[in-house]
């Protein structure tokens, strides 16, 4: 029988915790061997499938995450930027595989993950899906392709739990299309317009965040010239797409070099 890489879930209790949870025990291909929350969260010290409501699954929360860590091959991290930095450093002491899906990172703290890459692998995306990964290649060639005379436009809805915007996606399409465009995307990004903002800059990429309701994930890329349009379109309608992603994730590291990787290597795409 061939040996299956244990994985501990971060944020267990949250959205993407849970829908991890289940995509692990759904597999074939690892075991869930931890389940990591805050310290004071009232899961912590309860078995992780009676919490979820369901059967005993032998696996109780706990807030010590690198004794967690440090039976497992892979760390799935979907929390918040500033526990994600604490997780990769453990991750990274512990030689597991970091997959983080955590979006809302500053530039800075990105930046701090690279002493951890150093020793073991990360891979980092703000959205999992294959379907987004597949919309980034075609942002960057249709981006490519036209000229300033399309002004771009990134729209994107999630529920109103979210905590960040732009969406880490909205930010993965900005970035593609401005290196479409030869262009950097802080020189050209436009978020947030309010009052007399005067006319559109030529070049720009502005962005749009919609929050509402229970809406998994929607990305627009919109190209918009004169008297014509082009948009690309994203839906995710259930949160078992990211969590899929993020368990390939897991899998793909294990044979990888230390280093910072993201869905694009991980799809070959
Ligand atoms: N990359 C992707 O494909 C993708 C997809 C969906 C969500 N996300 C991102 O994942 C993150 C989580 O989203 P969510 O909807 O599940 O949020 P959520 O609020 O439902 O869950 C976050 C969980 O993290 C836990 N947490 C926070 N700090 C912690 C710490 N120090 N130790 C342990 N646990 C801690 C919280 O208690 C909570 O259970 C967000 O940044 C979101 O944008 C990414
Ligand atoms: O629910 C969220 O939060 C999501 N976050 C990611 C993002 O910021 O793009 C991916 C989609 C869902």
């Amino acid at each position: 029988m061939t040996h299956k890489p244990g994985i501990v879930i971060t944020g267990a209790s949250g959205r993407m915790g849970q829908m991890l949870i289940k995509t692990v025990l759904d597999s074939d291909k690892a075991t869930l061997v931890g389940a990591v929350e805050r310290g004071g969260h009232d899961w912590v010290g309860r078995d992780v499938g009676e919490a979820m409501g369901g059967v005993p699954l032998g696996v109780t929360v706990t807030d010590d995450a690198l004794e967690a860590f440090s039976k497992a091959q892979a760390v799935i991290d979907f929390t918040a930027p500033e526990a994600t930095l604490e997780f990769a450093a453990l991750a990274a002491q512990a030689r597991a595989v970091h997959v983080i899906g955590t979006t809302g990172m500053t530039d800075e703290q990105i930046a701090q993950l690279a002493p951890a890459a150093r020793h073991a692998v990360i891979v980092r995306a703000g959205n999992m899906s294959l379907g987004v990964n597949l919309l980034v290649q075609l942002t960057k060639k249709v981006a490519a392709a036209l000229d300033e005379d399309f002004d771009i436009e990134v729209i994107e809805a999630h529920h109103h739990h979210k905590v960040d915007a732009p969406s880490g996606t909205a930010l993965m399409l900005g970035e593609a299309a401005a290196e479409g465009r030869g262009v950097k995307l802080a020189d050209v990004s436009d978020r947030g317009r309010d009052g007399i903002t005067g006319a559109r800059k030529r070049g720009d990429i502005g962005f749009t965040a919609i929050r509402g309701g229970d809406i998994v994930g929607e990305h627009d890329v919109l190209f918009a010239g004169a008297g014509e349009r082009i948009v690309l379109r994203h839906m995710a309608t259930d949160r078992a797409l990211f969590a899929r992603g993020a368990l390939k994730a897991a899998l793909w590291g294990q044979d990888k070099s230390p280093g910072e990787y993201d869905m694009i290597d991980v799809l070959g795409l």
